[in-house]
């Protein structure tokens, strides 16, 4: 899907956004999303099977083109021989909005009114969120919870990137220590593909009844465990073959991100992997990480800086990485293994 529009056009679509979603909202629950998809549909074949005028249901599609998400074809002056196709990923795009699991759901329950209609104030600094509105990292243990329920809800795509890419990644493998991982979700996914395999999480010690939570729910008992620390305070443990950073390396300022792969190089062994999967600066995760970019704006304590993939080629590299790779996924993967041998030995 690929929409340009002018200033003024997209002023106008924003500006009427709840309606756009009304719109796709009905058109899923419809199942119109459903007919849309495979296309092209005729007009006439729509009206006649949901049951809806024809006249009305062209202006309500003219609402969903408008929004780039369909394609129409309408060879003569009968509207009822236009046929329509969704662009692919649509419905999948809609649920992922509106159903039960929905991110944007999930960001609503933190407090952004602090901060709406006093935007000025606050990039003055002079209206900003207190630890009790949103600490980082967090700092009680109802923040902590909450915090890491937001991250696994986004945590899909990178499911999904280190599935597509366990063949590479695993064979010959043993001990995985995922840094800042979360409550445990991806360690979950992981150990389904790789059965040689145990996985740690490492993470504020606040965390670990969380992952406790996270290994009963998955029956994966001893094979996923938990080393509390403090990145930034501590060495990171030495004894495992693969370490990685999902989603950890852009909440820090540059010196503290180089700091940290510095410490990985250091931990791991002669030939040992590091994985990096992260919020790169691409307009998809601009556009999808518009919430906490907002929030955000009321906290100085988390960076939250979105980096093009080279920042992190780039960083592997000047530490000492080689074979240094980028894996495609929805999410991609830097990948970069400590040479067998290192200099001065
Ligand atoms: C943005 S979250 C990402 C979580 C998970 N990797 C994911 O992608 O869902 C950052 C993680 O870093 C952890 N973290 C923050 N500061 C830390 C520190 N000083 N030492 C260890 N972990 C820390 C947080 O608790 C959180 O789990």
């Amino acid at each position: 899907m690929n929409v340009t529009l002018s200033p003024r056009a997209l002023m106008s679509l924003l500006v009427n956004g709840p309606k756009a979603m009304d719109v796709l909202t009905t058109a899923l629950e419809l199942g119109l999303l459903d007919a849309l998809e495979p296309g092209p549909a005729t007009l006439g074949d729509l009206a006649t099977r949901f049951g809806v005028r024809p006249l009305r249901l062209y202006k309500f599609l003219d609402c969903l083109e408008s929004l780039g998400c369909l394609v129409r074809d309408e060879p003569g002056d009968d509207i009822g021989t236009a046929t329509y196709r969704a662009v692919p990923g649509l419905r999948a795009a809609v649920v992922a909005v509106v159903g039960p699991d929905a991110q944007e759901r999930d960001r609503d329950r933190y407090p952004w009114r602090l901060l709406h209609g006093r935007l000025a104030e606050s990039l003055r600094g002079e209206v900003s969120l207190t630890d009790d509105d949103f600490a980082w990292p967090p700092r009680t243990d109802e923040q902590t919870a909450a915090f890491e329920r937001s991250m696994a809800v986004g945590l899909g795509p990178v499911v999904e990137t280190f599935h597509r890419h366990a063949h590479q990644l695993w064979p010959g493998r043993r001990r995985f220590l995922d840094v800042g991982g979360g409550d445990g979700t991806l360690a979950v996914g992981v150990l389904a593909d790789a059965p040689e395999l145990t996985v740690d999480v490492y993470n504020l010690p606040a965390v670990e009844a969380l992952v406790d939570e996270t290994r009963a729910r998955s029956g994966h008992g001893e094979r996923l465990g938990f080393v509390g620390g403090d990145f930034l305070a501590e060495p990171l443990p030495t004894g495992y073959d693969v370490l990685s950073f999902v989603r950890v390396l852009h909440d820090w300022p540059t010196d503290v991100a180089r700091r940290l792969v510095e410490k990985a190089y250091q931990a791991l062994p002669p030939g040992g992997m590091l994985l990096i999967c992260e919020e790169f600066r691409t307009p998809d995760r601009l556009a999808m990480q518009f919430f906490w970019s907002y929030f955000l704006i009321g906290v100085d304590s988390c960076v939250s800086r979105l980096r093009d993939v080279e920042f992190y080629t780039g960083l592997l590299t000047r530490t000492g990485f080689d074979k240094v790779e980028v894996l495609p996924g929805t999410w991609e993967l830097v990948v970069g293994h400590k040479p067998e041998s290192t200099p001065g030995d």
